[in-house]
């Protein structure tokens, strides 16, 4: 099992109705989830609890999130991190890149934090196969189409080859033509390296060529409540 929830409970601050309530979801190594809800029903949280970006305390927010075996709350925030650059790639709504790095630097950053093996040519080599040539990487950021930063984005978030990609909705700002396009180009990703994918959308238009179509509400009993 590569994520395995069970009674899990989320709440932002102590006293407040809790954003999650899951009492059991898993995910088996290999799916490629599509996980969609309204806007607010509590994805990103779910996902930055996933990357361990949030953790729960275990006080006010008990129950149990591993991911490879590993529950993350047990890691100390540096351990957590040293631990998500080895196993897993996120891809956020708004990329998070450096602006004024270019592309090989952006990805070389991530890839200090990583494994550290042949990342240089393996560098080249992803950014080739997103379609960013060699021209194109030595630019900033900030000079990049929000096409171009995306397909960084995803060679980025892929550099140390982890076992999960967790892929926040990038889309919104793209036309459908090139939204379809970054879809072709992550899920060819993917499927090469055998990389379990999440991906969190409202748009059920994105989730062609997916294993798994799910509702957050589905197995958020908080959702229920909102
Ligand atoms: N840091 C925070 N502190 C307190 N409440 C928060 C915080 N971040 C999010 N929330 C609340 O938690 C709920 C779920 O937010 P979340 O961002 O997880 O939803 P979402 O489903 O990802 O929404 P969207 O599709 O709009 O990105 C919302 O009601 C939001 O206001």
């Amino acid at each position: 099992m590569l994520i395995g929830i069970s009674d899990l409970i989320y709440r932002y601050h102590k006293n407040s109705q809790p954003i999650l309530d899951i009492p059991t979801w898993q995910v088996e190594a290999g799916e490629r989830v599509f996980l969609h809800g309204p806007s607010g029903s509590g994805k990103t949280t779910l996902l930055n609890l996933l990357a361990g970006i949030l953790v729960c305390n275990q006080k006010h927010n008990p129950g149990t999130l591993e991911v490879l075996g590993q529950p993350l709350h047990r890691l100390r925030p540096g351990q957590r991190d040293r631990w998500r650059a080895q196993h897993i790639g996120v891809v956020f709504q708004q990329f998070n890149l450096i602006p004024y790095l270019n592309a090989l630097q952006n990805i070389q950053l991530g890839a200090h934090f990583g494994k550290g093996k042949d990342t240089k040519s393996h560098s080249h080599e992803l950014l080739e196969t997103l379609g960013i040539n060699a021209s194109l990487a030595e630019k900033k950021c900030s000079q990049l189409s929000i096409g171009q930063q995306q397909r960084v984005a995803i060679a980025r978030s892929l550099i140390n080859r982890p076992e999960l990609l967790i892929v926040d909705e990038p889309t919104s700002a793209l036309d459908a033509e090139n939204r379809a396009a970054f879809m072709q180009l992550l899920l060819r990703q993917v499927e090469k390296h055998n990389t379990t994918l999440l991906f969190v959308s409202h748009d059920l238009s994105l989730s062609e060529g997916m294993t798994r179509v799910e509702a957050l509400s589905d197995f958020n009993r908080a959702g229920a409540r909102q």
